[in-house]
């Protein structure tokens, strides 16, 4: 018998299944036809989706409730939106805002777009304040705003709409910062931002976290404000309890201001302005409100904030580009200038160079005198003697290569010899980072110095120039004279240019902005021989006759010149070798007789020690100028008793000239070997009985500064300049006055700038590329052998 006993299925029967079909027949049909089921119901399920989502699409998503809404306090619960204007206010569709998808971009294409001048203009005022302080202000400033805007109206061809005052805790913030407030009269807006700091949680923290968050929202352009016009922030805070900005003086004006750049594509129309609420603000935000209103007005008639400000940050801002540029002449550090434009790459190395591509430039009526023959070698060349007329070229015609050489590394060519750059220092002060060693030495204001030349042509080819691979050479002036008013007025007009380029960059102090708008000092010493150009004198009066001082620079190769030069702030001679043989392979110098022009202009400098301040500039190139040639700069003080001796190390340039010319980063000194030989030099000047001693540095730029004791007074130095004397003194006794240096003697050299404290600005701080804070640290001193 069978003892099989079937097992009965525990399934059947149940969910219908046919009685006698078994749980396991099932199990085996869903393991044979499993991918085509799940496909199947996949199907069904993407049909159902679809189904559903276009039936209910009209429906409405849920608001979520914002993290920076404000219970609303019992007492402010009745108060009606803070807006000061007679505008129509816009009414606000119900619902939530939909925000445009898209990957998110720059707003590139902005700027080239023509503006619609049709639509008006509205500036709408932005503000915080926990103590009332900045609401009063807020107050007062928009009335001032809107008569100013009215009369703009009435001036330019724009329409301005009356602005609008919004208290921040009391608007959505979503209504005007996620893309800009709509208006009725679709204006272009203007936003201003007037917000004191808090280092306690109030309504500047929500707004911060809104514009950050914003920024970082995928779904939203990273610059959904850069259709605004422009924007600019002001900043109050107390200095007492926050001294400075590392401080956190101001920062919460610093942070925002961060957030619109670049929630705007950088649209700053003016630098961030900061005023002590217990000092200055009224001053600062004084000076703030006229540029703002300044760039409003430019705004109102081009349509644009103007040159190097919406998008155009970028070759400005670069701190690669600074760290491109030394100050005023020395050495720089920057890119072969040949690289990039090969049809304007050449090097100018010869006047013969430039005599084949110069225009003549007499058509437009400009002064031609003869050429002044400069060298007392040589005879005409037989070209010249031709018995054609003579063809006066210019010296860097609009069309040359030189031109366009020079344009490209930043320089603006007023007329047709004359140039003009700002340098890496004054953009550096104008950012708060430091000045250069002329504030530390002489109390000069970088962000108030105008670096020029009214000749861009020299008569050296000095192997570390920056330029000669560019700039003119020649040693007689063969070309049209521009009238020196007209050098002046381009100079100064080409220089204001470029500092308002500065306004949209971050970091800049509108304070400093503000000073930087009146020139107070004029640094002739660019690139060329200034005292080349036959008018140099009249140019010197033009640049005094409106109280800004001069340093002049020359080459000591123009001894007739030099002697007939009037009275300047501060007179240079580069001294670039102790001895003729390393000056003629520095120097490179074109005339014959380079060593005997050399030794007059020290004998002329001699002379006129006791009515200019009489500086010896020397820049030192390891390997070219410095070994063993102490004793030898030491016999040249002892010849030119100059006031002061200031001693520079050569920064590297890296271009194809100097390395032509031989140069690498060799032939940097370092700073502690740039201490060695000034201490060397300054025991040989002793050595012979002349008084001199190391009165000042500047570390930062490797220079160190020894001066005559003249200028030691009751045992302290007195490096500075009594600016303000200067020019009481030049129009008291004229330019060919009778005074000496001392006359003009400013107060004692800081205790900060004196030799071995450093140099450094204490109002500034110093910063790496990233704008990292660099702590000061000099070495004077050879490290020891092994760590070399
Ligand atoms: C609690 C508190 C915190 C402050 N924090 C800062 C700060 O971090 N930085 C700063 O520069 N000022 C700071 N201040 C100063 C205020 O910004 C300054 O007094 C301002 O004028 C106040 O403006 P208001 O009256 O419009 O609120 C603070 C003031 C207070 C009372
Ligand atoms: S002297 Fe003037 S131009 Fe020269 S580096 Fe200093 S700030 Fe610049």
């Amino acid at each position: 018998m069978s003892a099989v006993c079937e097992k009965a299925d525990p399934l059947e029967g149940i969910f219908g299944w046919p009685p006698g079909s078994r749980f396991s027949d099932i199990v085996e049909l869903w393991h044979g036809h499993r991918t085509p089921i799940i496909l199947c119901a996949l199907v069904l399920l993407v049909v159902f989706r679809i189904y559903v989502h276009n039936f209910e699409e009209a429906g409405s998503l849920k608001k979520l409730p914002k993290r920076y809404e404000k219970e609303i306090e019992p007492s402010s619960a009745n108060k009606q939106p803070n807006v000061s204007s007679f505008e129509t206010p816009i009414v606000k569709p119900n619902g939530p805002r939909r925000i445009k998808g898209g990957i998110a971009k720059k707003p590139a294409a902005q700027e080239n777009e023509e503006p619609d001048k049709s639509r008006p203009i509205k500036t709408m005022v932005f503000f915080s304040s926990v103590t009332t302080k900045t609401d009063k202000i807020a107050r007062q400033y928009i009335n001032t705003l809107g008569q100013s805007v009215d009369q703009l109206s009435r001036e330019t061809e724009r329409r301005f709409l009356k602005p609008e005052l919004h208290d921040l805790s009391e608007i959505d913030f979503e209504d005007f910062f996620v893309s800009p407030a709509k208006t009725v009269e679709n204006a272009h807006l203007f936003y201003l931002f007037l917000i004191p700091s808090y280092n306690i949680d109030t309504i500047n923290d929500t707004l911060l976290q809104h514009l950050e968050e914003t920024h970082h929202d995928f779904r939203i352009d990273t610059a959904p404000l850069a259709s605004l016009l422009g924007y600019s922030v002001f900043g109050f805070g107390d200095k007492e309890g926050w001294p400075n900005e590392a401080d956190g003086y101001c920062f919460q004006a610093t942070e925002l201001d961060k957030w619109m750049s670049k929630l705007t594509g950088r649209k700053r129309a003016y630098p961030v302005g900061m005023g002590d609420m217990k000092s200055d603000h009224s001053k600062r935000f004084k000076e703030w409100t006229w540029g703002v209103q300044e760039a409003i007005a430019h705004v109102a008639s081009t349509g644009s904030l103007g040159e190097g400000v919406p998008g155009s940050g970028d070759a400005i801002e670069s701190d690669a580009e600074d760290a491109a540029e030394e100050d005023d002449g020395a050495l720089l550090i920057e890119g072969d200038v040949s690289s990039g434009d090969k049809e304007f790459s050449r090097p100018l190395d010869d006047v013969e160079d430039l005599g084949r591509m110069i225009r003549t430039a007499d058509s437009d009526g400009k002064k031609a005198p003869p050429p002044v023959d400069f060298t007392s070698h040589g005879s005409p060349s037989t070209k010249e003697r031709r018995p054609t007329a003579p063809v006066i070229k210019e010296m860097v015609a609009k069309n040359s290569p030189t031109y366009a050489a020079l344009t490209k590394q930043g320089y603006s060519i007023v007329g047709s010899h004359s140039g003009v750059k700002i340098c890496r220092w004054t953009k550096s002060a104008l950012r708060g980072r430091g000045s250069c060693y002329k504030y530390s030495l002489y109390g000069i204001n970088s962000h108030q110095c105008m670096e020029t030349t009214p000749s861009l042509s020299c008569s050296n080819k000095c192997v570390f120039c920056w330029r000669h691979g560019t700039n003119p050479v020649g040693t007689t002036w063969r070309w049209v004279v521009d009238p020196p008013e007209m050098i002046f007025e381009g100079v100064k007009e080409n220089h204001y240019k470029k500092i308002k380029m500065m306004r949209g960059v971050p970091g800049v102090r509108a304070e400093r902005y503000a000073e930087a708008l009146r020139i107070r000092h004029c640094a002739l010493s660019l690139v060329g021989e200034p005292i080349f150009y036959p008018h140099i004198n009249e140019f010197l009066a033009m640049l005094h006759a409106e109280r800004i001082s001069s340093f002049l620079v020359c080459n000591a190769q123009h001894p007739d010149q030099l002697a007939a030069l009037k009275a300047v702030t501060q007179l240079y001679v580069s001294i670039d070798a102790s001895n003729k043989d390393s000056l003629r392979k520095i120097d490179r110098p074109l005339h014959r007789d380079f060593w005997e022009r050399f030794q007059r202009c020290l004998d002329i400098l001699r002379e006129k020690r006791f009515r200019h301040r009489t500086v010896f500039r020397l820049t030192l190139v390891k390997g070219f100028n410095v070994e063993d040639e102490a004793e030898g700069y030491a016999q040249l003080v002892e010849r030119g008793l100059p006031c002061f001796v200031e001693v520079k190390g050569v920064t590297y340039c890296g271009t194809s000239t100097s390395s032509n010319a031989g140069l690498s980063m060799s032939n940097v000194p370092f700073y502690w070997e740039v201490c060695e030989f000034v201490k060397a030099l300054e025991q040989r000047l002793q050595a012979k009985g002349l008084q001199y001693g190391i009165a000042a540095e500047h570390a930062h730029s490797c220079c160190v500064l020894l001066a005559s004791e003249r200028f030691l007074v009751s045992g302290r130095w007195h490096t500075h300049i009594d600016y303000e004397r200067f020019f009481e003194l030049l129009e008291e006794r004229g330019p060919d006055g009778d005074w000496t240096p001392e006359d003009y003697m400013g107060a004692p050299t800081p205790e900060w700038a004196l030799w071995g404290n450093g140099g450094f600005d204490p109002r500034d701080d110093r910063v790496d590329r990233k704008g990292r804070k660099i702590e000061n640290v000099v070495v004077r001193e050879a490290p020891p052998p092994e760590s070399w």
